[in-house]
């Protein structure tokens, strides 16, 4: 009975958890984006950092985030970017309900060379099949930073070839928080509508 008890308990009172992957390369702005979506959603969470408040990520950085209406969890995971880092991506992808690729819309040499072959790698390995994927136009406050249009015609080549697989590309501002909350809310309704094929874990 105090088994049956307990397992009603857990099953009224457990929520879904989906974890999202914040990859892109180094200096994109994954950790300041972590940092503002906690400053956003945690109650107690520290101030967000400051232009030039963080420093590289070496391994990892976890946030689980709370959601409302339905409540739900998000596992954030901020990764780091750096090219010697980045062969560790792969090991998260089986476990990965979203994926978002921030990219540094300043960096325009690297949006041309380097970034569109590392999204490539990313949306074509086999592991992230069918898993929703949200690119982020970051540091739109920057007056150089590429207009939103321009950043779509490098990417869209890559995203259209997702055919049914959900994707979006959104301006965002991870240091200002312009667009954060928006990007949230994508993730939130994707990572549910593709939980026949990817289920999330209770907790
Ligand atoms: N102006 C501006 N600067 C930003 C923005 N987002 C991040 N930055 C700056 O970009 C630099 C790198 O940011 P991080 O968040 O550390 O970048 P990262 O993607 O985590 O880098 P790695 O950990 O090395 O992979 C920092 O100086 C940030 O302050 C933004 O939206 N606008
Ligand atoms: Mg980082």
């Amino acid at each position: 009975m105090y088994h049956l008890a307990k397992g009603l308990y857990f099953h009224v009172t457990s929520k879904e958890e989906y974890s999202v992957l914040l990859l892109g390369l180094d200096n994109a702005g994954k950790t300041t984006l972590l940092e503002k979506v906690k400053s956003i959603y945690l109650p107690n969470a520290p101030p967000p950092p400051k232009e030039g408040g963080t420093i590289p990520t070496v391994g990892q950085n976890v946030s689980i985030i709370p959601l409302t209406s339905p409540t739900i969890y998000l596992k954030l995971w901020d990764i780091g970017g750096q090219s010697t880092l980045r062969s560790l991506w792969k090991s998260y992808y089986s476990s990965a309900h979203a994926i978002v690729f921030v990219i540094d819309s300043t960096d325009v040499p690297r949006i041309e060379n380097e970034v569109i072959e590392v999204l490539k790698e990313v949306v074509e390995h086999e592991e992230t099949e069918g898993v929703p994927v949200l690119v982020l136009a970051n540091k739109q406050d920057r007056e150089e930073s590429l207009e939103i249009a321009q950043l779509k015609e490098a990417v869209n080549p890559i995203v259209v070839k997702l055919g049914a697989r959900d994707s979006r590309v959104l301006p965002v501002s991870a240091l200002e928080g312009t667009g954060v909350k928006e990007a949230v809310e994508w993730l939130k309704t994707r990572v549910m509508w593709n939980k026949e094929s990817r289920p999330p874990t209770m907790r």
